[in-house]
């Protein structure tokens, strides 16, 4: 086979607040370059990717995560403020350089405060190094770019203070749904500064020839929302999921949480001469949005690809059905020509129970009673310069919690809760189980979707249940033969999820809800292994907290 060599993939940014219009309604958007979302990052499996980001935010500091990206050799380069650097500071310039191991499909976003919900957000495509190990077990004649939202016409720094807040101000829903940055605010006559004929939220339109095959990229950056995502009268058979390949299933609804990216393959096999819809719903939380659509258009039929399909955009599945959703997450396994055995077994099991809490008056979430608080310095630093560990919490957060008797249906019996900055050091090399157990919230009768994001490493899927995990009993029905690597899972209500890794990746890696609000409420963890082996450095990534001097 010829092997391609490595190219090198150089990007420049400017980070800016802008006047967009993304649902119609004028606000202020971060945007690079002018655009939000950012420029699809186009890469081949090998290449190292470099990005110089300016931050001209004039008053707010940056850093940008690469989501998906396993940063392995690089963890300084994970773009975590807090937990692998200190944000860019206004002004500032940064660059970030990492190689893409893998192909897939990936995403960007910031990871600072809550900027990602202000328009920071973009895709990441690696294509896999032809003829090699990695190509794709499927074909297709073309390839469309879906990146899906949710949008608000709040600042996050509105959003912000008020879920830190007593009483809590909470988000609510999103006024729009977004499909590659653009949607449409249904009351547009009623709100001020909006131009329903504005081009930044023109409809965006997918053009198919009759007879083809599409592979279709989907990527939910969403602050909050569960998807789910449908293209009128075409099945999906879904073939990759975060960048790995997946055992092929059909599905007519593809339920997408936030951080996951799937690949789907659709055939152009309908009545070319009208268009379809492909539509965007919330699932798992009660809507309040109406669809995030695009329109599919035919090349050479008949309708101008401007014009609404004939029919209603669809409306998704029933909010709350669960099951059908557990049952995607189940269905969701490796191609068998694309198995990765995971290890039998683990070395250490963490067992989280995510619960809703109150410190004080003011509403959190908790892994087993612990609410995360990210550092002022940056755990990579302060692990790796001397005389800097009492910059954080130094006691380990616990590994489980009193699991016997709890009652997952019921609301917490003690809401009260404490907060900390201190982490899990795992052993180099060993492999790791961390099951999530979800329960009920505050209120009564409700209990939510959250998805999972793991920095640095792929995981393997282990399992997944509704009600308490029971570590005398689960164990024994994890799927062990052909389980799919993810970097982002859901754990459904009331349900658990186990996933298992090797902590094989020197650095410092954050581990946290994907809903942009649960994390700034504490709903995260962070995990070191290895941070002896972390290469000298790079200064750059210093400069807040007691890094500040040239320590
Ligand atoms: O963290 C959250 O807070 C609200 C609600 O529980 C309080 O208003 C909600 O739906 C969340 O996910």
């Amino acid at each position: 086979a010829v092997v391609a060599r490595a190219a090198t993939r150089h990007q420049e940014w400017e980070i800016s607040y802008q006047f967009k219009s993304p649902d119609c309604v004028r606000k202020l958007a971060v945007t690079i370059n002018g655009e939000t979302p950012g420029p699809t990052i186009r890469a081949t499996q090998g290449d190292t990717v470099v990005v110089r980001v300016k931050n001209s935010l004039l008053t707010e500091n940056v850093a940008i995560h690469w989501h998906g990206i396993r940063q392995r050799g690089t963890p300084w380069a994970d773009g975590t403020e807090g937990v692998t650097q200190c944000p860019i500071l206004p002004g500032d310039t940064f660059t970030y350089a990492f190689v893409v191991d893998r192909p897939g499909t990936y995403m960007y976003h910031a990871h600072y405060g809550m900027q990602r919900s202000a328009g920071l957000n973009g895709l990441i495509v690696v294509a896999a190094a032809p003829g090699g190990p990695d190509a794709e077990p499927f074909r297709y004649d073309g390839e469309h770019d879906v990146l899906l939202n949710d949008w608000w016409h709040k600042s996050t720094y509105e959003q912000a203070a008020g879920l830190a807040s007593a009483p809590l101000v909470w988000v609510g829903e999103p006024q729009s749904l977004l499909i590659n940055g653009r949607g449409r605010f249904v009351n547009c006559s009623a709100a001020g500064a909006c131009d329903a004929a504005h081009p930044e939220c023109a409809t965006p339109v997918f053009a198919v020839v009759p007879g083809r095959t599409y592979r279709f990229r989907i990527a939910s950056v969403t602050s909050l929302s569960a998807l789910n995502f449908e293209i009128e009268g075409h099945e999906m058979t879904v073939v990759e999921a975060d960048g790995h390949y997946v055992k092929p299933f059909v599905v007519k609804n593809l339920n997408i949480y936030s951080g996951e990216t799937y690949s789907v393959l659709i055939k152009a096999d309908q009545d070319p001469n009208r268009n379809y819809w492909l539509a965007s719903n919330v699932v798992s939380r009660e809507p309040g949005t109406p669809a995030g659509t695009a329109v599919l258009s035919y090349y050479g039929g008949r309708s101008s690809p401007r014009r609404s399909p004939p029919t209603a955009p669809p409306a998704g599945p029933a909010w709350n059905d669960t099951a059908y959703r557990f049952r995607q997450s189940v269905a969701t396994v490796a191609h068998p020509a694309h198995v990765e055995p995971p290890p039998p077994r683990a070395d250490r099991t963490i067992l989280l129970l995510n619960t809703q809490n109150k410190i004080d008056a003011h509403i959190k979430w908790a892994l087993n009673g612990v609410s995360f608080t990210l550092p002022h310095t940056p755990y990579l630093v302060a692990m790796k310069r001397p005389g800097l560990l009492d910059t954080f919490d130094q006691r380990p957060p616990p590994e489980t919690y009193a699991h016997r008797g709890y009652d997952v249906y019921a609301v917490p019996p003690n809401p009260n809760a404490t907060t900390s900055d201190g982490l899990y050091r795992l052993r180099f090399g060993s492999v790791v189980d961390v099951v999530l157990q979800n329960a009920n919230m505050l209120a009564p009768n409700k209990s939510e979707t959250h998805p999972w994001h793991l920095h640095g490493h792929d995981f393997w899927v282990l399992g997944y249940g509704i009600g308490r995990f029971d570590p005398a009993v689960h164990p024994a029905s994890y799927n062990l033969r052909d389980p799919i690597l993810k970097n982002t899972v859901a754990v459904h209500p009331y349900g658990w999820t186990a996933l298992r890794f090797r902590a094989d990746n020197p650095g410092v890696w954050a581990f946290h809800c994907h809903i942009e609000s649960h994390f700034f409420m504490g709903m995260g963890i962070a995990f070191e292994e290895g941070v002896d082996r972390v290469a000298p450095l790079p200064p750059q990534i210093m400069g807040c907290g007691k890094t500040r001097g040239g320590h």
